[in-house]
C-alpha cells in the first residue's frame, strides 16, 4: 500500500482529456499538488491509503474550470449600471466609478469576493485584468486560487496609473514582487485597441517577448469599436494590431465577437487564442461569436465570465450552457456539443494560457485542480449522462468540493481559505461608499 495525501473516489471522472469520456466508478490519487493516478476504485483501495479520503458516491469530478477573462474587483460594482450598451455603460457608469472609489484595499476586497464566488461555482483558475496588480496577485494568494493577474495599461490616468509607462513599469514590478509564487503569474493586459496606441501596444510585444508574457487584450467586442478604428486608423483593429505584432500564440484575445472568414484564418494562422464571454456579449448586446467557425480553424476557444459588472454572475456553469445554446441558434443543433463547451471550459482556457501541461484536465502528473458536482439533486435525476447533466441542467449551486494544487478550498460547500461571513460585511461597506458617492 502506498500512503498518499488524498483519495477521491466519484461516482463518475470526467478527465475531459480524451473528450467525452466518462470513467464510471473511478479514483484520483493526489500527492502534495499533483495527480498521481486516476484508477478505477477497486483498484485504488487496494493500492493506496491516503490521509483524506472522499467518497463522493453521487458526483461528477471534473478539472477545475478556467474562467478566461475576467476583472475579479467588478463584484463590488455589480449591478450599478446595467441595460448599457459598452461604451456608454464605461464611459458614464463604469470608468467614473473606477476613478472614484479604485484602491488598493477596493481591489483586494473585491477580489477575494469574487474568488470566493468562483471557488464556490468549481472555478479554480482566473485569468484577470485589472488595476492595483500586487491586490489581485495578494488576494490569490490569500485565496490559494489560481490566479494570472492582467496587469492593465492603457494611455488614460486612472486611480492607478497616470500613463501608458506607468502602468507598464507597476506591472513590471508587480510581477517581479510574485516572482516564484506557483500559483501566481501575470500577463500584460493592454486595454482595448480604443485605448492604447500604436506607440505602446510595441511596447508591449518587445516587453512580452524580453520578459516570456501572455497578453490579454479585449478586441472586435462591439462594431462600434471596428467603426471607430477605420475611421482613425484606416484598418480593423485585428488588422492594425496584426501589423503592430500583437497576433501571435501569446494573445489572448477577449470576446471576437465580430470577425470575418479572413479574419478567422488570419486568427487561426497566428495561434491566437479566444476567450468566450457569451453571458457579458448578450447583456451589453455586444453580439454573438462566430465560436464554431473558430473552433472548425481549430483556434483554441476558452470560456470567461467577464467582471460581475456586465455578467452579473461569476458562474462558468452559467457560461457554459449560454455557450453551448449559442453555438447552436444559427440553426445547427450539432453545432458546440456539450462534450466540446466542457473542454472548452477546461482545457481549452488552459491551453489560452500555455498551461496545459499543468492544468485542464484529470490526468497523472498534471495540477491536482479539480471540482466535484453532486448530481443527486431532484434537478439532475435521472442521470443518462453526466457531461449532458453539467452543461445544460446543473447549477453551480451542486458544486460540493473543490481543490487547487491538492488543497480542498471548499469542502460540503464552505469555504476554507475565505471567510464568508467577512466577505458579505466587506461588500456591504463598500456597497454603502459606492451608493453614497
Ligand atoms: C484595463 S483593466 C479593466 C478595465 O476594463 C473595463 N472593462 C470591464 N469589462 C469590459 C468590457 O467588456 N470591455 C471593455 N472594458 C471592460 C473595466 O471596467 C476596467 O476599466
Ligand atoms: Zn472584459
Amino acid at each position: 500500500m502506498q500512503t498518499v495525501d488524498t483519495l477521491i473516489h466519484a461516482r463518475w471522472v470526467i478527465p475531459v482529456a480524451p473528450r467525452g469520456v466518462v470513467l464510471d466508478n473511478h479514483s484520483v490519487a493526489i500527492d502534495g499538488d499533483k495527480i498521481i493516478a486516476l484508477l478505477p476504485t477497486s483498484e485504488a483501495k487496494g493500492r493506496y491509503s491516503a490521509r483524506h479520503e472522499h467518497q463522493l458516491a453521487e458526483h461528477a469530478l471534473i478539472p477545475g474550470l478556467v474562467n478566461l477573462h475576467g476583472h475579479s474587483a467588478m463584484t463590488l460594482l455589480r449591478g450599478l449600471a446595467d441595460d448599457l450598451a459598452l461604451m456608454d455603460w464605461l464611459n458614464h457608469h463604469i470608468w467614473p466609478a473606477e476613478k472614484r472609489h479604485l484602491s488598493d484595499e477596493f481591489v483586494f476586497d473585491g477580489t477575494c469576493l469574487a474568488m470566493a464566488e468562483m471557488l464556490r461555482s468549481g472555478t479554480t483558475t482566473v485569468n484577470d485584468m485589472y488595476f492595483f496588480h500586487d491586490a489581485v496577485a495578494r488576494a490569490g494568494l490569500t485565496a490559494r486560487m489560481r490566479t494570472v493577474v492582467g496587469a492593465s495599461i492603457l494611455e488614460f490616468p486612472t486611480a492607478y496609473g497616470v500613463d501608458a509607462e506607468d502602468y507598464l513599469s507597476k506591472a513590471i514590478s508587480s510581477r517581479d514582487r510574485f516572482i516564484g509564487e506557483p500559483l501566481v503569474t501575470f500577463t500584460l493586459a493592454p486595454h482595448a485597441p480604443y485605448t492604447v496606441s500604436d506607440a505602446t501596444f510595441r511596447r508591449v510585444v518587445t516587453l512580452a517577448e524580453q520578459l516570456e508574457l501572455g497578453v490579454h487584450c479585449h478586441i472586435h467586442e462591439t462594431e462600434e469599436e471596428i467603426a471607430g478604428s477605420l475611421k482613425e486608423h484606416g484598418r480593423r483593429p485585428l488588422q492594425r494590431l496584426h501589423e503592430l505584432g500583437l497576433l501571435t500564440p501569446n494573445l489572448i484575445a477577449a470576446h471576437m465577437v465580430h470577425t470575418t472568414p479572413e479574419e478567422i484564418e488570419l486568427l487561426a494562422r497566428q495561434g491566437v487564442t479566444i476567450a468566450h464571454n457569451p453571458a457579458s456579449n448578450m447583456k451589453l448586446a455586444s453580439g454573438i461569436a462566430q465560436i464554431q467557425a473558430m473552433r472548425d480553424a481549430d483556434i483554441a476557444v476558452g470560456i470567461g465570465t467577464d467582471g460581475a459588472a456586465s455578467n452579473n454572475k461569476l458562474d462558468m456553469f452559467a457560461e457554459m450552457r449560454l455557450a453551448a445554446f449559442l453555438g447552436k441558434v444559427g440553426g445547427n443543433p450539432k453545432a458546440l456539443p456539450a462534450a466540446e463547451v466542457l473542454e472548452m471550459a477546461t482545457l481549452g482556457g488552459a491551453r489560452a494560457l500555455g498551461m496545459a501541461d499543468q492544468i485542464g484536465s484529470i490526468t497523472p502528473g498534471k495540477q491536482a485542480d479539480l471540482a466535484a458536482v453532486d448530481l443527486s439533486a431532484l434537478e439532475t435525476q435521472p442521470c443518462y449522462d453526466p457531461i449532458s447533466h453539467l452543461v445544460y441542467a446543473a447549477g453551480r449551486e451542486q458544486v460540493s468540493d473543490v481543490w487547487v494544487a491538492g488543497k480542498a478550498l471548499l469542502q460540503s460547500r464552505e469555504l476554507t481559505t475565505l471567510n464568508q461571513r467577512e466577505l458579505v460585511a466587506k461588500a456591504r461597506w463598500w456597497g454603502e461608499r459606492v451608493a453614497k458617492a
